[in-house]
């Protein structure tokens, strides 16, 4: 049955911790996942300033993660089986409820999961082990769990907390998802479990997103009430251009739960990216994982950062727009610190900085 009188906390409200996994599986992420391991160290360090953060590892690799944050106080690392490391998508989505003046009561909606697609168009053929990640962290949390049979991931969400969802249709409404449900039923579910009464749908997602089938975290994310950030290219040539555009024209026109129009803040797309013949070299491809190619189309995207506690944790791809970028977020949310960390080796994964992170929100 679903919570009742529970909402759905924007990103930026107060968070209780953070929680992370860390990338091994070596049909994801090349050289023995090391590159990737290296950013994700740094992501966490830098979390870690400001906040709590539980790294989820495997049983062989909990003493080499503990010896790495060995000082750190705010960084505690606790063994779970997975198949990979989104927690974005494989952890819980926390709901509260206000219980009093200064309390909230915390718990946490377990949706299902299925690699974004299914055996046929999914990022991996067994799920198995992250299929149960949202449990174990609720078990562990002490916290409340919910079920729900719908198909949902973390990043195919972004909401204001105050009742607004954003999403992308290509996704939500993928066939690979939830084939059975009708768009009203899915509607519903998601209002009904994430204590919603409204849903913006933008049609498609960010170009070349074949892992997520267009996310809304790599489009298109709420930065306060009524305000959000847009992946934004002037390239009327990059296939890029009308999804953003599409994308931008609907948000002109829409009204939030409280019926405000939006403000929209444009972020330069970087890039464009390709996989080169080293990075993709680096993979060891199995039949049981997508396949990494060379010149593959890689999605970066600024929209895909993270908001913890007091700061803003932006991705950087080496490139002037990162320096832009980061002004522009600075001039959003000029109450926060920002911290630009190397995204390339998670976005050689297919996903980014908020792909791979889950708030607990404080309670
Ligand atoms: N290979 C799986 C990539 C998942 C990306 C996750 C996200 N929230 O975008």
């Amino acid at each position: 049955t679903p919570p009742t009188g529970f909402r759905f906390p924007a990103e930026w409200e107060r968070h209780k911790q953070t929680w992370i996994g860390w990338p091994e599986r070596l049909d994801n992420w090349r050289e023995n996942a090391v590159p990737a391991q290296e950013t994700f160290q740094e992501v966490i360090s830098n979390i870690a300033d400001f906040e709590q953060v539980t790294v989820v590892v495997s049983g062989s690799s909990w003493r080499q993660v503990r010896r790495l944050f060995d000082d750190n106080q705010n960084v505690r690392v606790v063994e779970m089986s997975t198949d990979d490391c989104w927690l974005r998508d494989t952890g819980p989505i926390f709901i509260a409820s206000r219980t009093g003046k200064s309390s909230t009561q915390v718990c946490g909606v377990d949706f299902d999961f299925n690699a974004w697609g299914g055996v046929k168009e999914g990022c991996y053929v067994n799920w198995d082990k992250d299929a149960l990640v949202a449990w174990k962290i609720l078990d562990l949390e002490g916290l409340k769990r919910y079920v729900s049979n719908l198909v949902l991931e973390g990043g195919a969400v972004s909401t204001d907390g105050q009742g607004t969802l954003l999403a992308t249709e290509e996704c939500v409404l993928h066939s690979n998802r939830n084939p059975n449900w009708t768009r009203d039923m899915i509607e519903t579910e998601m209002k009904l479990y994430l204590g919603v009464e409204k849903i913006i749908w933008l049609p498609l997602g960010v170009y070349g997103d074949h892992d997520t089938n267009g996310h809304v975290d790599n489009l298109c994310v709420f930065v306060g009430p009524a305000k959000v950030v847009i992946h934004w290219t002037e390239d009327r040539t990059d296939p890029q251009y009308e999804r953003s555009l599409r994308a931008f024209q609907i948000l002109e026109t829409s009204r939030d739960a409280k019926g405000r129009s939006l403000s929209i803040h444009k972020l330069p797309a970087p890039g464009p990216f390709y996989r080169t013949e080293l990075e993709a070299s680096g993979v060891v491809a199995t039949p049981q994982a997508v396949v990494r190619k060379v010149n593959e189309r890689l999605v970066a995207s600024y929209v895909n950062f993270y908001f913890a506690n007091n700061v803003l944790i932006m991705p950087s791809f080496g490139e002037p727009w990162d320096t832009q970028a980061k002004e522009i977020f600075q001039s959003i949310v000029p109450e926060r610190q920002i911290r630009q960390v190397a995204a390339r080796e998670i976005i050689l994964g297919g996903g980014g900085i908020h792909c791979i992170t889950q708030q607990q929100p404080d309670d």
